[in-house]
């Protein structure tokens, strides 16, 4: 029992990596099913030998009491903001003169939802955090495992940190509401709410129920992952098994990043989740140490917001 325990435990999670992680399933959903009642019934049969990272564990048993508070270990920043193309060509000469290196950015996408922390340890997933007030979070991990491109274990045996943005898809966001308002309860105004409120329940079923999704795009510890540039660790952090936003360019001028934020504005409507802007950075990490960090947000980043 114990070895085809193991089998469905890497055949399920594997599976449950391509349909949420990288939306391409290999399998059809009944497949899926058969397999995951297969490892359930085992389970049952033989409780000592389930493990935290069973698919068949997402959802904890219990009602927390409250949340207890996580003290970051560094700061969850926050983002300078700009509005039009002088802010970020004034953005551009400030940091130009606090470097001698040829400045490449990368822009990605900024996802309209919860800033969360994940932690991993020898590649399990150990705890997951609001970002609270930037230095004391809320310890959220009974909602975040239920969020299925979460993966419990990552393909690689790290121990680091990881920070996304856990959202709600428009679509889900739509039924949410619709079966809401059909069982007379109060919708909710946007996704970024509805995501949220997901996430601040105390029960884990409720946010297992909202088919909530993440992008993560940053991490500690970048000596283990031998990576230079933000890219670079996109790139990495996609390799062993977290979900990153496939939105993201390179460019070596401001005035081509200016291009893009016109090319995105022009496209979200037909993205199938919200986001309120484009986070520029410079893409070298050498080069964001020299430009450094102000007290609460990086001075090599830049959040670019759309109209309302
Ligand atoms: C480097 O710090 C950050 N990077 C970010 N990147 C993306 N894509 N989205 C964000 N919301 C974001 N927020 C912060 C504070």
């Amino acid at each position: 029992a114990q070895e085809r325990i193991e089998t469905l435990k890497t055949l399920l999670n594997r599976y449950s990596y391509e349909y949420y992680v990288l939306d391409k399933p290999s399998i059809s959903d009944k497949e899926y099913d058969q397999q995951y009642h297969e490892l359930e019934k085992l389970e049952k049969a033989h409780p000592e030998l389930i493990t935290n990272d069973s698919p068949t564990q997402r959802i904890g048993g219990t009602i927390l009491p409250g949340f207890t508070k996580v003290q970051h270990d560094s700061p969850m920043l926050s983002l300078g903001n700009a509005f039009n193309q002088e802010d970020l060509l004034q953005f551009h000469q400030r940091i130009s003169k606090l470097t001698g290196q040829p400045l490449q950015y990368i822009c990605e996408l900024k996802i309209d939802g919860l800033a969360v922390s994940l932690k991993y340890e020898n590649g399990l997933f150990t705890q997951g955090a609001t970002r609270g007030d930037g230095n004391t979070g809320e310890d959220i991990t009974q909602n975040l495992r239920t969020v299925k491109a979460i993966p419990l274990r990552l393909n690689e045996p790290l121990t680091f940190e990881v920070r996304g943005e856990c959202y709600m898809p428009k679509a889900s966001f739509v039924q949410l509401n619709a079966d809401r308002d059909e069982k007379g309860l109060e919708i909710f105004a946007n996704p970024r709410n509805a995501a949220a409120g997901s996430l601040r329940q105390l029960d884990s079923s409720i946010a297992a129920s909202r088919n909530l999704s993440i992008y993560l795009y940053s991490a500690t510890n970048f000596e283990q992952l031998a990576v230079e540039t933000q890219d670079a660790l996109l790139n990495r952090l996609a390799q062993v098994g977290l979900r990153t936003n496939p939105e993201r360019r390179l460019f070596d001028s401001i005035e081509e990043v200016w291009a893009f934020t016109e090319e995105i504005a022009a496209k979200r409507k037909d993205l199938p989740y919200e986001i309120d802007g484009i986070v520029i950075k410079v893409n070298a990490f050498a080069a964001q140490e020299e430009i450094g960090y102000t007290v609460k947000a990086p001075r090599w980043a830049i959040a670019y917001k759309f109209k309302a």
